[in-house]
C-alpha cells in the first residue's frame, strides 16, 4: 500500500453548463517539517489554492515564501487563487481583508476570504481557480480524459473535439 506523509488526495468534480472537469485535490501540508515532501508535489500541478488564516499573522507572512516555492517548483504559468480562510472568526481576526486583498492585487491573483467551516465562498474559489486553468490551457480538457469520441451524445468541450 502506498503512504503518503503529510499529503491528502481528494477527487472533486465541477460541472460548468454541461462541462464536467474532474479535480485532482493535493492537500499538501504546511508546516515546516514536511516543507520537502510538500513541495515535492507542486511540480505538474496546474492550479495552487494558498490559504492563510485571518486568525494568524505567521500564516500571512508564510504566503510570500509559499508563492516563490509555487513559481520555483511548478513554474510561472501556473494559476493560483489566495484565501483568507476562517472568516467566521471575526473577533479573532489579526488579518484585515484589506491585506489579502492588496497582495493578491500584487500577485496578479484573485482572492476570496472563506471559511470552511461555514462553507463561504469555498465552492467560488475552486470555480475560480478551475476557469482560470481552462480559459489558459484551451485544450486541458483533452488531458483529463473527459473528451470519449464514440460517445453518441457528444460532451461540449472547451476546444470542441
Ligand atoms: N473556525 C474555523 N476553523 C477552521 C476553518 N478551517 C479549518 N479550521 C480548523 O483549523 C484547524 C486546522 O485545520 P487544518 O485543515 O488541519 O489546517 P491545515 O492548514 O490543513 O493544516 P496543515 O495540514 O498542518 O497545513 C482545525 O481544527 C480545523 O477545524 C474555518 O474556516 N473556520
Amino acid at each position: 500500500f502506498l503512504f503518503l506523509l503529510g499529503i491528502d488526495f481528494k477527487v472533486k468534480t465541477i460541472t460548468f453548463n454541461d462541462t464536467t472537469v474532474k479535480l485532482q485535490i493535493w492537500d499538501t501540508a504546511g508546516q515546516e517539517q514536511f516543507h520537502t515532501i510538500s513541495t515535492s508535489y507542486f511540480r505538474g500541478a496546474r492550479g495552487f489554492v494558498l490559504v492563510y488564516d485571518i486568525t494568524n499573522s505567521d500564516s500571512f507572512q508564510g504566503i510570500t515564501n509559499w508563492m516563490k516555492d509555487i513559481h520555483e517548483k511548478a513554474g510561472d504559468e501556473v494559476d493560483i487563487v489566495l484565501l483568507g480562510n476562517k472568516c467566521d472568526k471575526e473577533a479573532e481576526r489579526v488579518i484585515p481583508k484589506q491585506r489579502g486583498e492588496k497582495l493578491a492585487w500584487e500577485y496578479g491573483i484573485p482572492f476570496f476570504e472563506t471559511s470552511a467551516t461555514d462553507n463561504i465562498n469555498i465552492e467560488d474559489a475552486f470555480s475560480v481557480l478551475t476557469k482560470e486553468i481552462l480559459n489558459k490551457n484551451s485544450c486541458v480538457l483533452c488531458d483529463l480524459d473527459v473528451v470519449d469520441l464514440n460517445e453518441s451524445k457528444k460532451k461540449k468541450t472547451c476546444c470542441q473535439l
